[in-house]
């Protein structure tokens, strides 16, 4: 059996985790480099619990920045088997309005110069990203959502820019008509990583703005976004605090595979492996090491 590890990652103004009990903090090292931040293990209602804010004590990351790669992987060597990610966002339609939630259910990936992928030359990969949420981690905090009186929407498309400056009223008008709902500057390559990672993941998008295309509401600014997640930064608290409670004591097995990616997913032949890269990949592919494949 494998134990069920909840990871929570915090965005902006999350850099937290209320309600934890048995706290550690511990600097966890990777081949990647440095994670956001020491990672901080915790227990809430007998789940284990790893928190990590992603953009570090005291917001000192940029977007462009984090070492997403770093992140994963310390989240994989602290047995971590879900990730909930929450995430600032601005919103491209009206129903999504500031301090709503929504549990996004697809990613449209516009960043650029970020390592993407743990692997590369020595040990060429490729996952299916077609559905990129674990749906039952997703369904849970929707359930938990219910049961706390917590409004959730549930599906939408998160375009993830690269930033660090907000979107010029064009490109907001732009993202609008492709039908995204959602931007955020943060959600890849996480997601992708942790697909890597097999790791099941799902992001909890705190809308906190409507960007810059809304006639009636001020473009958004730094300001505005920390005073909505402020304001909202209770209800995420209980919202994942009642995942957690209700969370099985035996990880589940993902319905689209998110925790066994890396099934069918490696191309090179293993005599043709660079063994420096495999090395750095031993915890991504532990599982799969251990099975022989
Ligand atoms: C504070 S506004 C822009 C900032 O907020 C979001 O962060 P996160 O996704 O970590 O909550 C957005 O992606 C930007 O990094
Ligand atoms: N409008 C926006 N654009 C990009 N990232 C954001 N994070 C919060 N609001 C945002």
């Amino acid at each position: 059996m494998t134990r069920a590890v909840v990871g929570i990652i915090g965005g902006s103004g999350v850099y937290d985790l209320p309600g934890a009990e048995n706290l550690r903090r511990e600097r966890v090292a990777t081949p990647w480099g440095e994670p956001s931040d020491e990672l901080v293990f915790g227990e809430i209602g007998g789940t284990q619990a790893v928190f990590l804010p992603r953009h570090g004590r005291g917001h000192r990351l940029a977007p462009s920045t984090i070492n997403y790669r770093a992140n994963i992987d310390a989240m994989k060597r602290a047995g971590v088997t879900d990730i909930i990610s929450v995430s600032a966002c601005g919103s491209f339609k009206s129903q999504f309005f500031p301090g709503l939630f929504v549990l996004v259910d697809q990613f449209v990936d516009r960043t650029f110069g970020r390592p993407s992928s743990f692997f590369g030359d020595g040990c060429v990969a490729h996952v299916s990203m077609a559905h990129p949420i674990a749906p039952k981690l997703s369904a849970r905090i929707a359930t938990a959502a219910r049961a706390e009186g917590i409004e959730i929407a549930v599906g939408g498309t998160y375009v993830c820019m690269e930033g660090p400056q907000f979107s010029t009223y064009a490109e907001s008008l732009h993202y609008k008509a492709m039908g995204y709902d959602l931007i955020g500057m943060t959600a890849m390559p996480e997601a992708k990583l942790a697909r890597e990672a097999e790791i099941s993941y799902a992001t909890i998008a705190m809308v906190t703005d409507f960007d810059c295309w809304h006639p009636e509401h001020d473009h958004v600014d730094v300001a505005s976004v920390i005073e909505i997640v402020r304001n909202n930064a209770a209800a995420a608290a209980k919202l994942v605090g009642r995942v957690l409670k209700d969370f099985p004591a035996e990880h589940e097995a993902c319905p689209i595979g998110s925790d066994r990616a890396l099934d069918n997913a490696i191309l090179t032949a293993p005599d043709a492996r660079d063994p420096a890269l495999l090395k750095k990949l031993d915890a991504v592919m532990a599982r799969v090491n251990a099975a022989g494949k």
